[in-house]
């Protein structure tokens, strides 16, 4: 148990300029707050592995696990991640100290010639990177051609402007993090294309002994965003948290309902041959376990209406990548 603050904070993150920037901004707020805060960036299996599609190398894991060792080596204090690509259950001995506040969660269109998904001519190859996208895609336009799209940010614009791709879609907060708002063309609504579990949100994770720094931490942390992605990512925890589910789960609070938190899911066949499988459920939430009781309700509502899980493979610990 560490009750005392160390004097310098160090962030330990990966070094593509999407997670630089998240580490860069979390720096300066504790910074803003008075902290003296340095960054460690490092290289993950995941960063490595360019040319194979993520969900069958081992998903998300692949991206958080160097983070860990620097933290339990006492290399850095904090790891900040794209929630997004925080397994659903962290190893024994970390946790996430908190969530701030949530970015912008939805998926965005990006293309050179085209302005909106509809104006693409029929079979036109749209490049993408996760399942969920790709099944959610399929639903709205089953003409298309879609092709997966792997890399950071950069190399997936590159790709799209030399010629590969018509069309990519990728998440808009990536995009808006790096001052790249302008290739958008086009936002998805929730009602298009759910996102993934905790889109756009950040996530803090520290060793569970940290008490005092938890607990400096909790300044950052935003209590609405956090209870919304804890119940995004209790949906996916309770489908078994594997590699290549393609799941979408979003939560957005009522504005009829004040502490009303309307949560959505959706699951779809990979192979295309079953329906998109839609639900949702709206409960009031004040704390994580209910947040999490309302994730495992819905969670429970997509296996009962056909949706298949996969079990866990030594190759893939909580592989999801969305
Ligand atoms: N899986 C990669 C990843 N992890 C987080 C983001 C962007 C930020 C976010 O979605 O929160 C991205 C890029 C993308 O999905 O297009």
């Amino acid at each position: 148990m560490s009750t005392t603050l160390p004097s310098t904070l160090t962030i330990a993150t990966r070094k593509s300029r999407l997670a630089l920037w998240q580490a860069d901004h979390i720096q300066q707020r504790l910074q803003a707050l008075g902290h003296t805060v340095t960054l460690l960036g490092l290289s993950t299996v995941g960063d490595q592995i360019l040319d194979r599609s993520l969900s069958k190398v081992g998903g998300k894991g692949l991206f958080v696990k160097e983070l860990e060792s620097a933290l339990a080596d006492s290399k850095a204090h904090l790891a900040v991640h794209s929630l997004k690509d925080v397994p659903m259950q962290l190893p024994e001995g970390f946790v996430l100290a908190c969530v701030p506040e949530r970015g912008n969660p939805h998926d965005a269109f990006v293309s050179n010639d085209y302005l909106r998904l509809e104006d693409l001519p029929p079979g036109a190859v749209v490049g993408t990177s996760s399942l969920r996208r790709q099944v959610l895609l399929h639903h709205l336009r089953p003409d298309l051609t879609i092709k997966p799209l792997r890399g950071n940010i950069d190399t997936r614009l590159r790709k799209l402007d030399e010629g590969e791709f018509s069309a990519i879609v990728l998440a808009a907060a990536g995009l808006e993090r790096l001052g790249l708002q302008a290739r958008i063309r086009m936002q998805f609504t929730a009602e298009q294309m759910l996102p993934a579990a905790g889109q756009g949100a950040l996530g803090i994770e520290v060793q569970t002994q940290e008490s005092a720094l938890i607990a400096t931490l909790q300044a950052l942390a935003h209590p609405p965003t956090w209870l919304a992605t804890a119940a995004e990512r209790a949906v996916s925890r309770n489908l078994g948290g594997s590699c290549s589910v393609p799941l979408a789960a979003h939560a957005v609070w009522s504005a009829e309902a004040p502490g009303e938190l309307l949560l959505r899911a959706a699951w779809g066949d990979p192979s295309g041959q079953q329906a998109l499988i839609q639900v949702s459920a709206c409960k009031a939430v004040a704390q994580i376990d209910q947040a999490e009781q309302l994730g495992a309700e819905v969670a429970q509502q997509l296996l009962d209406a056909g949706a298949h899980v996969q079990p866990e493979t030594e190759q893939s610990p909580n592989g999801i990548h969305q």
